[in-house]
Protein backbone atom coordinates (compact mmCIF):
# COMPACT_ATOMS: atom_id res chain seq x y z
CA UNK A 1 0.00 0.00 0.00
CA UNK A 2 1.45 3.91 -0.71
CA UNK A 3 0.31 6.32 0.72
CA UNK A 4 1.58 9.46 -0.77
CA UNK A 5 1.09 12.94 0.70
CA UNK A 6 2.69 15.06 -1.39
CA UNK A 7 1.24 16.39 -4.78
CA UNK A 8 2.23 14.15 -7.84
CA UNK A 9 3.37 16.74 -10.60
CA UNK A 10 1.00 17.40 -12.68
CA UNK A 11 0.45 15.52 -15.90
CA UNK A 12 2.07 16.82 -18.99
CA UNK A 13 -1.61 18.06 -21.31
CA UNK A 14 -2.42 15.46 -23.53
CA UNK A 15 -1.54 17.78 -26.26
CA UNK A 16 0.91 21.00 -27.15
CA UNK A 17 4.21 21.56 -25.61
CA UNK A 18 6.45 19.56 -22.81
CA UNK A 19 6.30 20.68 -19.40
CA UNK A 20 9.44 19.23 -18.81
CA UNK A 21 12.67 21.63 -17.75
CA UNK A 22 14.77 22.19 -20.28
CA UNK A 23 18.64 22.24 -19.99
CA UNK A 24 19.80 25.56 -22.08
CA UNK A 25 21.59 23.89 -25.10
CA UNK A 26 20.17 20.24 -24.76
CA UNK A 27 17.64 17.93 -24.71
CA UNK A 28 14.80 18.40 -22.75
CA UNK A 29 15.06 16.33 -19.74
CA UNK A 30 12.17 13.89 -18.73
CA UNK A 31 11.50 13.82 -14.85
CA UNK A 32 12.38 11.05 -13.37
CA UNK A 33 9.86 8.00 -13.03
CA UNK A 34 7.52 7.45 -10.26
CA UNK A 35 9.36 4.66 -7.49
CA UNK A 36 7.75 1.31 -8.68
CA UNK A 37 4.43 0.95 -5.90
CA UNK A 38 5.40 -1.87 -3.21
CA UNK A 39 4.64 -5.47 -3.39
CA UNK A 40 0.51 -5.47 -2.09
CA UNK A 41 -0.03 -6.34 1.32
CA UNK A 42 -0.58 -9.21 3.67
CA UNK A 43 -1.36 -9.13 6.90
CA UNK A 44 -1.87 -11.71 9.76
CA UNK A 45 -2.19 -12.28 13.37
CA UNK A 46 -0.75 -14.18 15.44
CA UNK A 47 2.08 -15.70 13.52
CA UNK A 48 4.00 -17.34 16.12
CA UNK A 49 6.20 -20.51 15.82
CA UNK A 50 3.97 -23.21 16.49
CA UNK A 51 0.62 -21.43 15.73
CA UNK A 52 -1.25 -21.06 13.00
CA UNK A 53 -2.12 -17.09 11.95
CA UNK A 54 -4.85 -16.05 11.10
CA UNK A 55 -4.42 -14.60 7.69
CA UNK A 56 -6.76 -11.36 7.56
CA UNK A 57 -5.64 -9.80 4.46
CA UNK A 58 -3.75 -10.64 1.20
CA UNK A 59 -2.44 -8.93 -2.24
CA UNK A 60 -3.63 -5.45 -1.10
CA UNK A 61 -3.16 -3.14 -3.22
CA UNK A 62 -3.97 0.87 -2.45
CA UNK A 63 -2.62 4.10 -2.62
CA UNK A 64 -4.18 7.44 -0.82
CA UNK A 65 -2.65 10.37 -2.48
CA UNK A 66 -3.05 13.93 -0.93
CA UNK A 67 -5.98 15.57 -1.35
CA UNK A 68 -7.73 13.01 -2.14
CA UNK A 69 -10.60 10.79 -0.46
CA UNK A 70 -10.15 6.68 -1.11
CA UNK A 71 -13.09 5.09 0.56
CA UNK A 72 -12.63 1.47 1.89
CA UNK A 73 -15.87 -0.85 1.50
CA UNK A 74 -16.59 -4.53 2.58
CA UNK A 75 -18.97 -6.23 5.12
CA UNK A 76 -18.09 -6.83 8.42
CA UNK A 77 -14.66 -9.05 9.07
CA UNK A 78 -13.56 -8.10 5.37
CA UNK A 79 -10.46 -6.77 7.13
CA UNK A 80 -11.04 -2.90 6.53
CA UNK A 81 -9.88 -1.68 10.29
CA UNK A 82 -7.15 -4.10 9.92
CA UNK A 83 -5.98 -2.44 7.08
CA UNK A 84 -5.75 0.89 8.83
CA UNK A 85 -4.32 -0.63 11.63
CA UNK A 86 -1.61 -2.24 9.57
CA UNK A 87 -0.78 1.39 8.29
CA UNK A 88 0.11 2.58 11.97
CA UNK A 89 1.62 -0.16 13.23
CA UNK A 90 -1.30 -2.01 14.86
CA UNK A 91 -1.51 -4.95 12.97
CA UNK A 92 0.98 -6.89 11.78
CA UNK A 93 2.16 -7.11 7.77
CA UNK A 94 3.67 -10.15 6.98
CA UNK A 95 4.06 -9.53 3.20
CA UNK A 96 4.68 -6.38 1.02
CA UNK A 97 4.79 -2.98 2.44
CA UNK A 98 3.54 -0.01 3.59
CA UNK A 99 4.98 3.51 1.90
CA UNK A 100 4.38 6.66 3.19
CA UNK A 101 6.00 9.18 0.90
CA UNK A 102 8.43 6.85 0.00
CA UNK A 103 9.34 5.70 3.22
CA UNK A 104 8.75 2.01 4.67
CA UNK A 105 6.66 2.68 7.45
CA UNK A 106 6.18 -1.38 7.79
CA UNK A 107 9.48 -1.60 8.54
CA UNK A 108 9.85 0.69 11.83
CA UNK A 109 10.23 -0.81 15.28
CA UNK A 110 10.75 1.06 18.42
CA UNK A 111 11.72 4.16 18.44
CA UNK A 112 11.33 4.61 14.94
CA UNK A 113 7.93 3.65 15.41
CA UNK A 114 6.82 5.08 18.16
CA UNK A 115 8.10 8.64 16.72
CA UNK A 116 6.19 8.61 13.83
CA UNK A 117 2.91 8.05 16.05
CA UNK A 118 3.40 10.68 17.98
CA UNK A 119 4.33 13.03 15.18
CA UNK A 120 0.72 12.66 14.15
CA UNK A 121 2.12 12.89 10.20
CA UNK A 122 -0.48 9.76 10.45
CA UNK A 123 -4.03 10.00 12.62
CA UNK A 124 -6.82 7.18 13.10
CA UNK A 125 -9.90 8.69 13.99
CA UNK A 126 -12.35 5.84 15.16
CA UNK A 127 -15.92 4.83 15.02
CA UNK A 128 -16.98 5.39 19.01
CA UNK A 129 -16.15 8.92 19.92
CA UNK A 130 -17.89 7.83 23.08
CA UNK A 131 -15.63 5.50 23.61
CA UNK A 132 -12.29 7.04 22.53
CA UNK A 133 -12.52 10.07 23.97
CA UNK A 134 -11.13 10.35 27.72
CA UNK A 135 -14.33 11.05 29.76
CA UNK A 136 -12.58 13.43 32.21
CA UNK A 137 -10.75 15.74 30.28
CA UNK A 138 -12.31 18.96 28.42
CA UNK A 139 -12.15 19.19 24.97
CA UNK A 140 -9.75 21.72 24.81
CA UNK A 141 -7.58 19.31 26.56
CA UNK A 142 -8.73 16.38 24.63
CA UNK A 143 -7.64 18.26 21.20
CA UNK A 144 -4.31 20.02 23.07
CA UNK A 145 -3.50 16.08 23.58
CA UNK A 146 -2.10 14.84 20.39
CA UNK A 147 -0.31 18.20 20.21
CA UNK A 148 1.59 18.04 23.67
CA UNK A 149 2.53 14.03 22.35
CA UNK A 150 3.80 15.93 19.77
CA UNK A 151 6.07 17.82 21.91
CA UNK A 152 4.63 20.99 21.03
CA UNK A 153 5.24 22.98 24.01
CA UNK A 154 2.30 24.63 26.29
CA UNK A 155 2.09 28.26 25.01
CA UNK A 156 2.26 27.40 21.14
CA UNK A 157 -0.69 24.63 21.77
CA UNK A 158 -3.90 27.30 22.90
CA UNK A 159 -4.45 29.10 19.43
CA UNK A 160 -4.00 25.95 17.56
CA UNK A 161 -6.35 23.80 19.58
CA UNK A 162 -8.49 26.95 18.63
CA UNK A 163 -7.93 27.12 15.24
CA UNK A 164 -9.06 23.26 15.08
CA UNK A 165 -12.51 23.75 17.01
CA UNK A 166 -12.76 26.55 14.21
CA UNK A 167 -11.81 24.51 11.40
CA UNK A 168 -14.45 21.74 12.46
CA UNK A 169 -17.22 24.49 13.23
CA UNK A 170 -17.36 23.74 17.28
CA UNK A 171 -17.92 26.96 19.09
CA UNK A 172 -15.28 28.11 21.22
CA UNK A 173 -17.69 28.22 24.27
CA UNK A 174 -17.18 24.21 24.02
CA UNK A 175 -13.37 24.25 25.01
CA UNK A 176 -14.57 23.37 28.72
CA UNK A 177 -17.19 20.90 28.34
CA UNK A 178 -16.65 17.00 29.05
CA UNK A 179 -17.43 14.60 26.32
CA UNK A 180 -20.33 13.51 28.63
CA UNK A 181 -21.78 16.91 28.24
CA UNK A 182 -21.88 17.02 23.85
CA UNK A 183 -24.26 15.89 21.62
CA UNK A 184 -22.99 12.80 19.11
CA UNK A 185 -22.33 15.07 16.58
CA UNK A 186 -20.15 17.17 18.42
CA UNK A 187 -18.51 14.86 20.27
CA UNK A 188 -17.29 13.36 15.87
CA UNK A 189 -16.09 16.76 15.61
CA UNK A 190 -14.15 17.01 18.49
CA UNK A 191 -12.60 13.75 17.28
CA UNK A 192 -11.89 15.57 14.09
CA UNK A 193 -10.36 18.32 16.15
CA UNK A 194 -7.73 16.20 17.70
CA UNK A 195 -7.38 14.34 14.64
CA UNK A 196 -6.37 17.29 12.29
CA UNK A 197 -4.49 19.76 15.12
CA UNK A 198 -1.66 18.22 14.36
CA UNK A 199 -1.43 18.65 10.71
CA UNK A 200 -1.41 15.11 9.31
CA UNK A 201 -1.00 14.08 6.14
CA UNK A 202 -3.07 11.25 6.21
CA UNK A 203 -6.33 10.68 8.36
CA UNK A 204 -7.69 6.77 8.64
CA UNK A 205 -11.10 7.68 9.31
CA UNK A 206 -12.87 4.47 10.27
CA UNK A 207 -16.20 4.54 10.09
CA UNK A 208 -16.34 8.38 11.15
CA UNK A 209 -20.33 8.40 10.76
CA UNK A 210 -21.72 4.93 11.12
CA UNK A 211 -23.04 6.52 14.78
CA UNK A 212 -24.61 9.82 14.13
CA UNK A 213 -28.10 10.52 12.17
CA UNK A 214 -28.63 11.26 8.93
CA UNK A 215 -28.11 15.09 9.48
CA UNK A 216 -25.22 14.96 11.73
CA UNK A 217 -23.64 12.32 8.90
CA UNK A 218 -24.21 15.07 6.50
CA UNK A 219 -22.29 17.41 8.77
CA UNK A 220 -19.27 15.26 9.51
CA UNK A 221 -18.97 14.27 5.89
CA UNK A 222 -18.91 17.62 4.39
CA UNK A 223 -16.24 18.96 7.04
CA UNK A 224 -14.22 15.86 6.06
CA UNK A 225 -14.85 16.89 2.21
CA UNK A 226 -13.63 20.16 3.17
CA UNK A 227 -10.58 19.66 5.11
CA UNK A 228 -8.89 17.31 2.49
CA UNK A 229 -8.96 20.15 -0.14
CA UNK A 230 -7.94 23.08 2.83
CA UNK A 231 -5.16 20.82 4.16
CA UNK A 232 -4.46 18.53 1.27
CA UNK A 233 -4.82 16.26 3.24
CA UNK A 234 -5.33 11.90 2.05
CA UNK A 235 -8.30 11.03 3.72
CA UNK A 236 -9.11 7.11 3.76
CA UNK A 237 -12.86 6.74 4.90
CA UNK A 238 -13.22 3.44 6.12
CA UNK A 239 -17.54 2.03 5.85
CA UNK A 240 -19.72 -0.54 5.42
CA UNK A 241 -22.01 1.67 4.00
CA UNK A 242 -21.75 2.66 0.38
CA UNK A 243 -23.99 5.24 0.69
CA UNK A 244 -21.59 7.27 3.04
CA UNK A 245 -18.63 7.44 0.53
CA UNK A 246 -21.08 7.67 -2.66
CA UNK A 247 -20.99 11.89 -1.74
CA UNK A 248 -17.32 12.62 -0.58
CA UNK A 249 -15.16 9.54 -2.53
CA UNK A 250 -13.11 10.34 -5.21
CA UNK A 251 -11.56 6.36 -5.08
CA UNK A 252 -13.17 3.14 -3.88
CA UNK A 253 -11.81 0.16 -3.21
CA UNK A 254 -13.72 -2.90 -1.87
CA UNK A 255 -12.43 -5.84 -0.14
CA UNK A 256 -13.81 -9.03 0.70
CA UNK A 257 -12.70 -11.86 2.48
CA UNK A 258 -9.50 -10.28 3.07
CA UNK A 259 -8.62 -9.32 -1.24
CA UNK A 260 -9.40 -6.24 -2.88
CA UNK A 261 -11.68 -7.35 -5.42
CA UNK A 262 -12.41 -4.05 -7.18
CA UNK A 263 -11.29 -0.27 -6.84
CA UNK A 264 -11.35 2.60 -9.32
CA UNK A 265 -12.83 6.30 -9.61
CA UNK A 266 -15.74 5.97 -7.28
CA UNK A 267 -18.52 6.95 -10.21
CA UNK A 268 -17.80 4.25 -12.33
CA UNK A 269 -17.10 1.67 -9.47
CA UNK A 270 -20.69 2.36 -8.20
CA UNK A 271 -22.46 3.55 -12.08
CA UNK A 272 -21.40 0.21 -13.27
CA UNK A 273 -19.61 -2.24 -10.77
CA UNK A 274 -17.22 -4.57 -12.71
CA UNK A 275 -16.72 -7.21 -10.06
CA UNK A 276 -20.31 -9.14 -8.53
CA UNK A 277 -19.86 -8.34 -4.83
CA UNK A 278 -19.58 -4.80 -5.75
CA UNK A 279 -22.92 -4.71 -7.51
CA UNK A 280 -23.99 -6.58 -4.99
CA UNK A 281 -23.28 -3.59 -2.22
CA UNK A 282 -24.35 -0.79 -5.04
CA UNK A 283 -27.87 -2.73 -5.43
CA UNK A 284 -28.38 -2.74 -1.66
CA UNK A 285 -27.36 0.91 -1.37
CA UNK A 286 -31.10 2.94 -1.53
CA UNK A 287 -32.59 4.71 -4.19
CA UNK A 288 -31.75 2.31 -6.76
CA UNK A 289 -31.48 2.19 -10.61
CA UNK A 290 -33.37 -1.06 -11.70
CA UNK A 291 -30.25 -2.53 -13.44
CA UNK A 292 -28.63 -2.09 -9.71
CA UNK A 293 -31.68 -3.92 -8.30
CA UNK A 294 -31.78 -6.83 -10.90
CA UNK A 295 -27.97 -7.53 -9.85
CA UNK A 296 -28.83 -7.22 -5.79
CA UNK A 297 -31.69 -9.69 -6.52
CA UNK A 298 -29.55 -12.06 -8.27
CA UNK A 299 -26.57 -11.73 -6.27
CA UNK A 300 -28.43 -12.29 -2.89
CA UNK A 301 -28.68 -15.43 -1.07
CA UNK A 302 -27.01 -16.88 -3.78
CA UNK A 303 -24.47 -19.05 -1.60
CA UNK A 304 -23.07 -19.18 2.35
CA UNK A 305 -21.57 -16.10 3.13
CA UNK A 306 -18.61 -18.26 4.89
CA UNK A 307 -16.73 -20.62 3.33
CA UNK A 308 -13.88 -22.73 4.39
CA UNK A 309 -11.54 -21.94 1.27
CA UNK A 310 -11.82 -18.06 1.65
CA UNK A 311 -8.56 -18.14 2.34
CA UNK A 312 -6.62 -21.06 1.04
CA UNK A 313 -6.14 -19.04 -2.34
CA UNK A 314 -7.47 -21.95 -4.42
CA UNK A 315 -10.39 -20.29 -5.70
CA UNK A 316 -11.58 -16.84 -6.45
CA UNK A 317 -12.46 -15.46 -3.01
CA UNK A 318 -15.74 -14.79 -3.84
CA UNK A 319 -16.81 -18.05 -5.50
CA UNK A 320 -19.16 -19.97 -3.22
CA UNK A 321 -21.65 -17.02 -3.41
CA UNK A 322 -21.04 -16.09 -6.78
CA UNK A 323 -24.02 -16.88 -9.44
CA UNK A 324 -21.60 -15.83 -12.16
CA UNK A 325 -18.90 -18.40 -11.36
CA UNK A 326 -18.13 -21.14 -12.99
CA UNK A 327 -15.19 -23.92 -12.77
CA UNK A 328 -12.40 -21.88 -13.87
CA UNK A 329 -13.40 -19.20 -10.24
CA UNK A 330 -13.74 -22.25 -7.97
CA UNK A 331 -10.17 -23.67 -9.03
CA UNK A 332 -8.15 -20.60 -9.79
CA UNK A 333 -7.22 -17.35 -7.72
CA UNK A 334 -9.18 -14.36 -9.31
CA UNK A 335 -7.18 -12.56 -11.74
CA UNK A 336 -6.29 -8.88 -12.01
CA UNK A 337 -7.41 -7.04 -14.69
CA UNK A 338 -6.49 -3.56 -15.02
CA UNK A 339 -7.37 -0.49 -17.37
CA UNK A 340 -10.08 2.39 -17.36
CA UNK A 341 -8.55 3.44 -14.13
CA UNK A 342 -9.69 0.51 -12.06
CA UNK A 343 -8.35 -2.72 -10.74
CA UNK A 344 -11.14 -6.03 -10.89
CA UNK A 345 -10.31 -9.47 -9.42
CA UNK A 346 -13.12 -11.89 -11.29
CA UNK A 347 -12.53 -14.29 -13.63
CA UNK A 348 -15.93 -13.55 -15.37
CA UNK A 349 -15.24 -9.47 -15.89
CA UNK A 350 -17.19 -7.79 -17.72
CA UNK A 351 -18.55 -10.39 -19.21
CA UNK A 352 -21.04 -11.13 -16.41
CA UNK A 353 -22.68 -7.98 -16.42
CA UNK A 354 -24.74 -9.68 -19.83
CA UNK A 355 -26.69 -11.46 -17.55
CA UNK A 356 -28.25 -8.71 -15.97
CA UNK A 357 -29.92 -7.17 -19.37
CA UNK A 358 -31.88 -11.00 -19.40
N1 LIG B 1 -6.31 -9.14 17.06
C1 LIG B 1 -6.87 -10.05 16.26
N2 LIG B 1 -6.50 -11.35 16.33
C2 LIG B 1 -7.04 -12.28 15.51
N3 LIG B 1 -7.99 -12.01 14.57
C3 LIG B 1 -8.40 -10.73 14.46
C4 LIG B 1 -7.88 -9.69 15.29
N4 LIG B 1 -8.50 -8.53 14.95
C5 LIG B 1 -9.35 -8.83 13.96
N5 LIG B 1 -9.30 -10.15 13.67
C6 LIG B 1 -10.07 -10.85 12.63
O1 LIG B 1 -9.74 -10.27 11.38
C7 LIG B 1 -10.88 -10.24 10.53
C8 LIG B 1 -11.05 -8.80 10.01
O2 LIG B 1 -11.39 -7.97 11.11
P1 LIG B 1 -11.54 -6.40 10.91
O3 LIG B 1 -11.88 -5.81 12.22
O4 LIG B 1 -10.36 -5.85 10.19
O5 LIG B 1 -12.80 -6.36 9.91
P2 LIG B 1 -13.72 -5.14 9.50
O6 LIG B 1 -13.96 -5.27 8.04
O7 LIG B 1 -13.16 -3.85 9.97
O8 LIG B 1 -15.06 -5.50 10.30
P3 LIG B 1 -16.13 -4.50 11.01
O9 LIG B 1 -16.82 -3.78 9.89
O10 LIG B 1 -17.04 -5.46 11.72
O11 LIG B 1 -15.38 -3.59 11.92
C9 LIG B 1 -12.05 -10.75 11.34
O12 LIG B 1 -12.26 -12.09 11.00
C10 LIG B 1 -11.57 -10.63 12.77
O13 LIG B 1 -12.16 -11.62 13.58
Amino acid sequence: MTVTTTQQPAAPPATGTTTAPTTPGGPARRPPPPPPPPPPLGVAYGRRPGRAAVQVLTGVDLEARAGEVLGIIGESGSGKTTLARAVVGLAPAVAGRITLDGRDVTALRGRALRELRRSGVVQYMFQDPLRSLDPDLTVSQLIGEPLAVAGVARPAREPRVLAALEQVGLDATLADRTPGRLSGGQRQRVSLARAVVTRPRLLLADEPVSALDASNRNHVLRLLDRLRHELDLAVVVISHDLGSLAGIADRIAVLYGGRLVEQGPAEQVLERPLHPYTALLAGSAPGLPRERRSAAALLRGSGPVDDPLLHTGAACVFAHRCPFADDDCRSRPEPRQQGDGRTVACHRAPAWRERLAH
